[in-house]
């Protein structure tokens, strides 16, 4: 049996990014259990890809009861359905097989790893006060994507000065605006810049200079965007969400890699359950943006232990 649930989780403060601002967690958990056993996986609906809780609800509970996980790949798109249904049909299948899932997705034991924490887009000044508060961190993703980021840029830098920095615009730049960001980024010490500007508008990558790696979110979501992303983008944002769960998404890290594509493990705002599969895609790559659960007030039992080593790879328990 299949079902699905929607579950709220709060946000240690509200969260803000080009698009809107938000002070929940909104997800769904998918729950399948079969011979006694119960896999579980969760996902994060997202407007922008033309998804809602009841829209995402509806393609789950439309699927046949003993689905299993290679016809769910024909029978669901690529996107967040797919993904909590996936990720739960490996949970079930690691727990039948007494086994962990990295064991049968023939993996290395996967190990913890250094994960960017984001700071929300707001003024200068409250970003560099953040910034401040955050400056331990090693890896500080910003959200950026007004047409005035100058001053955002600078007081960030000015509040971690040691910290490494990626900018992430959501879409939020023109051409214009990010040709002329372009050189401060790089003076700044920013590393990599993520969807600098609208999916639709990616033909311009190819005919502005790159002089920092440029990594594709909204434009990739899983292996049938990489034709389009040639010449445009140096870096790939993977995230379950986007790919339809974990199958797909060490497929895409597999293809992208051999493309020579830079990677990029990312999250939406979700709980430990849906980081849990994505710390396997995040083994070994370059930048890994799981800190979802960095952002909630509560989380779930057990969590994923989050420390100075990163994120950790989950315990059977929770997943996997
Ligand atoms: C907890 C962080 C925000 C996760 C990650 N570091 C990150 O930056 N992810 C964003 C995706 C932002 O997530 C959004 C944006 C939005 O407009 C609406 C929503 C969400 C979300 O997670 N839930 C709601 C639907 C990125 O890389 O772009
Ligand atoms: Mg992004």
């Amino acid at each position: 049996m299949i079902t699905v649930t929607a579950e709220s989780f709060r946000l240690a403060e509200v969260f803000t990014i080009s698009r809107g601002s938000r002070t929940e967690a909104k997800v769904l958990t998918v729950r399948v259990e079969r011979n006694g056993l119960v896999g579980w996986g969760e996902c994060v609906p997202y407007a922008r890809y033309g998804e809602s809780l009841e829209s995402v609800a509806a393609q789950v509970e439309g699927l046949p009861a003993g689905i299993d996980r290679a016809a769910l790949q024909d029978a669901l798109p690529a996107g967040a359905a797919r993904n909590a249904v996936d990720c739960a049909l490996w949970d079930l299948e690691a727990k039948a097989a007494g086994k962990r899932v990295w064991e049968l997705a023939g993996l290395a034991a996967p190990g913890p790893m250094i994960t960017c924490f984001t700071l929300s887009l707001g003024s200068p000044e409250s970003m560099q006060a953040a910034a401040a508060r955050h400056a331990h961190r090693p890896v500080l993703k910003i959200k950026l994507g007004t047409p005035d980021d100058m001053a955002r840029l600078e007081a960030v830098r000015a509040g971690a000065p040691r910290s490494r920095i990626v900018v992430d615009a959501n879409e939020g730049w023109s051409a214009e605006v990010y040709t002329e960001l372009a050189p401060h980024l790089l003076r700044l010490g920013v590393a990599m810049v993520e969807q600098p500007m609208p999916a639709g508008k990616d033909d311009l990558l190819a005919e502005i200079a790159r002089p920092l790696p440029v990594c594709a979110d909204e434009s990739c979501h899983d292996r049938d965007s990489l034709p389009d992303l040639k010449g445009k983008y140096d870096m790939v944002n993977i995230k379950l969400d986007k790919t339809g769960g974990l199958t797909e998404a060490l497929a895409l890290r597999a293809a992208a890699q051999a493309e020579g594509y830079r990677v990029m493990v990312g999250c939406m705002v979700g709980t430990s359950l849906a980081m849990a599969p994505a710390v396997l895609v995040a083994q070994g790559v370059e930048v890994v943006d799981l800190d979802g659960p960095l952002l909630l007030a509560e989380d779930r039992t057990p969590p994923l232990a989050y420390d100075e080593a990163g994120v950790h790879p989950s315990v059977a328990e929770l997943w996997g």
